[in-house]
């Protein structure tokens, strides 16, 4: 039954996220009503199989599998919580065509073609909201494009996957296994349908290039944001981190530079060191953390559920009341401001910091000798320990700020030498300032 002057809402997708989304939305009906000054009465919940089990009871009469049909039946507001590329982006679109305001958690999708989706909601005169999208149940779209717009962001540091940060933390804590963690990560319903998107680092580039788009006004996509997973993280790493009293963390990094020509954007996704004093690794679980760093406010940091059903649902719930009450007042929100169109560094000319583990022969003159491999491609050594005696012999290097491609070459001149029986392990070292 449709109440009068309701704002209809449509839910594509009932998985983990759809699921929390249609419980609150049911169970919280009169307080959301009150919020945003008028009902929101779900009309539909588009799924792929009706016979599917699912976490919530949806009433027969509200499932479709026509998901088409369901966005363009006149609904006002549209929730996009399947995921992946299409069918997705033919959905949204066809929704904000047929005057719906949608919001989406869809990460992959905006930050690869967030342009087009604007563009489109620019034009119907539509929202486009996306909160869930980075860091789940965090409030960081908004403040970026919100409440820190009058000030000029220059650095944002964080961990933004649950599922990679639940394991790192598995491996650093219980000594837990690779697979064992995932799996726990994926009963717990923080992975992403295809979990090589959180292994691999994908899901964290995406969310990087929508932190670094908002943060700098300019457009940043997934495929210029340098890219490298958790999956060569080895238990000698995070034993090796441990030991100079680090640990393990998948950090998203996105900073304003000054380029060839004026201002630039460096962004990218890695395994790092970090000192366990630093604020990012006290970051347990499937939590997330964001620090904004702006020339006016200082240092931000945000914290909390970065993955998970119900965190998930309470961010996308927060979008669908905002733009209701726009809907109310006849109003829209901001959209997009990507008027700076600032070129990407490529990962070649990022600084930091590095811990590089060589397996050596164990005589006289070998240190001096790797010494001076650093020295020749200007990479300044901070400090060098030896682990291990003879056949076993390791040289663990940590070494001053230094450009990618001076360590690449460093790396490169080791792999060439006799006394070099391999580089063991290559990791960038994060949150210090030298
Ligand atoms: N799970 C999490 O912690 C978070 C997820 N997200 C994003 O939320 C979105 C949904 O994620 P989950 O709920 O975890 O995924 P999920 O895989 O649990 O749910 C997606 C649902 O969409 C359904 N579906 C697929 N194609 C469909 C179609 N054509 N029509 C109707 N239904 C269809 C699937 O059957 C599935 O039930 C993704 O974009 C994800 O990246 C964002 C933040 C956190
Ligand atoms: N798979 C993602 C879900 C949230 O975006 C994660 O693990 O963080
Ligand atoms: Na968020």
């Amino acid at each position: 039954m449709q109440t009068k002057d309701a704002l209809r809402v449509a839910v594509l997708g009932c998985g983990s996220v759809g699921s929390q989304v249609v419980r609150l939305l049911t169970e919280q009906a009169d307080d959301l009503a009150m919020r945003a000054g008028v009902p929101l009465e779900l009309v539909g919940v588009a799924v792929r199989r009706l016979d599917a089990p699912r976490e919530v009871d949806v009433p027969g009469h509200l499932l479709t599998t026509d998901a088409t049909a369901l966005v363009t039946s006149g609904v006002d507001l549209v929730v996009e919580v399947i995921g992946g590329i299409e069918p997705a982006r033919s959905l949204i679109l066809a929704a904000l065509e047929s005057g719906a305001s949608v919001v989406t958690a869809n990460k992959a999708l905006l930050a690869e073609d967030g342009a087009t989706l604007f563009e489109a909601a620019e034009k119907a005169g539509r929202d486009l909201y996306y909160e869930a999208a980075v860091a789940g149940a965090i409030p960081i779209i908004r403040p970026l494009r919100e409440s820190l717009v009058g000030d000029t962001v220059t650095r944002v540091l964080g961990i933004v996957n649950g599922t990679t940060n639940y394991i790192l933390d598995k491996m650093d804590g219980s000594g837990a296994g690779f697979a064992d963690a995932l799996g726990e990560a994926q009963e717990l319903g923080y992975a992403e349908a295809d979990p090589t998107a959180d292994v691999e680092g994908f899901d964290a580039a995406a969310k990087a290039a929508i932190l670094a788009s908002l943060a700098f006004h300019t457009r940043v996509t997934a495929a210029d944001v340098h890219r490298e997973g958790i999956s060569d993280v080895t238990a000698a790493d995070v034993r090796s981190a441990a030991d100079m009293g680090a640990v393990v963390k998948l950090l998203a990094i996105c900073e304003l530079r000054d380029g060839p020509e004026g201002q630039a954007v460096s962004a990218r996704v890695h395994p790092a060191m970090i000192p366990r004093s630093h604020p990012l690794a006290s970051v347990r679980e499937a939590y997330n953390a964001v620090f904004v760093e702006s020339q006016a406010a200082g240092r931000l940091m945000f914290y909390g559920p970065g993955a998970g059903g119900a965190p998930t649902a309470s961010a996308v719930l927060g979008d669908l009341v905002t733009i209701a009450r726009h809907h109310r007042a006849g109003t829209r929100g901001a959209g997009e401001s990507a008027y700076t169109a600032r070129p990407v560094l490529p990962m070649g000319e990022t600084l930091t910091r590095y811990h590089v583990a060589i397996d050596v022969e164990d005589r006289a003159g070998v240190l001096a000798l790797v010494a001076t491999a650093f020295a020749e491609h200007g990479v300044s050594i901070q400090t060098v320990r030896q682990e291990g005696r003879g056949a076993d012999a390791q040289l663990v290097v940590v070494s001053h700020r230094a450009t990618d491609a001076q360590l690449a070459a460093t790396v490169a001149h080791l792999q060439q030498m006799d006394i070099v029986r391999e580089v063991t392990s290559v990791m960038r070292v994060e949150g210090e300032t030298e």
